[in-house]
């Protein structure tokens, strides 16, 4: 595949070895400064001529860009602001494949799945959900645990997350969804979905132990896209015959 890199930070630099490891072409970069690239820079996606651009990169990169008419097939990773950035994905995908996750891990697909099934059976269990990352992330809480929280919300009638304890200053109520960011170091990336009643606790986890695999399932995920007609995927559909 010729590949266009939306961002050439921490992420899309592994994304750039380890495509040109699989035989893909990186045929150019859109970054912020990127000055240690030894790729040409672009200014919009298409004029690239690329099979698919694979985003990492940042809200204030990503989303001017795609004010423009863009026609290449789409892989997005940035995390935050995810209502508008998904609501443009959805508009641009009537006329071109798009495929976005919060994690490119499969896996957070597989454990977002084993949340849905635990919520239908654990209804009487305080819900709490932390996350850990590295020192240089700029957004909180992560994509994924967004995701997680989303899921949880969608099946907890009545329920609603609190992000901040700190200033709560009463009991915890059954409603609560506990949110908890932590940051530092180089953890790469750790959700952790607490269930808690009296005397039992039960946890899903999910630890990410390289990056790798996030820059993997985006390969991955474009490999499959390209050949999809145009339409909005993620995990839930992106493998499905349609
Ligand atoms: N979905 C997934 O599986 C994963 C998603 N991510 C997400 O991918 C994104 C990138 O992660 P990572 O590579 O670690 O981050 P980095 O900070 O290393 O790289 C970010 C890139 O975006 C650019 N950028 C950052 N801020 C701005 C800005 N304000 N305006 C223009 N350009 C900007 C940077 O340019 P410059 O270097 O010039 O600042 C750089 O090219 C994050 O949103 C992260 O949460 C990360 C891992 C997995
Ligand atoms: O910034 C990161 O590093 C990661 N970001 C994604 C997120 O916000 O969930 C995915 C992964 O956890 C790593």
């Amino acid at each position: 595949m010729k590949i266009l890199l939306i961002g050439y930070g921490t992420m899309n630099k592994i994304t750039a070895r380890l495509a040109e490891e699989e035989g893909h072409e990186i045929v150019g970069i859109i970054a912020g400064s990127g000055k240690d690239a030894p790729y040409p820079d672009f200014k919009t996606i298409d004029e690239a001529g690329a099979d698919v651009a694979i985003d990492f990169s940042h809200p204030e990169l990503l989303l001017p860009l795609l004010e423009d008419e863009v026609k290449t097939p789409l892989v997005i990773a940035t995390t935050g602001q995810k209502e508008e950035i998904v609501s443009i994905l959805k508009e641009k995908s009537t006329s071109l494949p798009v495929f976005f996750s919060a994690n490119m891990s499969y896996g957070v697909h597989v454990m977002n799945t084993l949340l849905k099934k635990a919520l239908t059976m654990l209804d009487e269990f305080d819900l709490e959900m932390v996350e850990r990352h590295h020192n240089k992330k700029v957004d909180a809480p992560s994509g994924t645990l967004v995701k997680l929280l989303d899921t949880a919300l969608e099946h907890r009638d009545g329920s609603y997350p609190v992000y901040d304890r700190s200033n709560v200053h009463e009991k915890r109520k059954k409603e609560e969804i506990g949110v908890s960011a932590i940051r530092g170091g180089s953890i790469v990336g750790t959700h952790d979905v607490i269930f808690a009643k009296d005397d039992e606790v039960i946890e899903i986890t999910h630890q990410a132990q390289s990056k790798e695999i996030f820059a993997n399932g985006a390969l991955k995920a474009a490999n499959v896209l390209v050949n999809r007609p145009n339409g909005f995927y993620d995990y839930n559909n992106l493998f499905e015959e349609r």
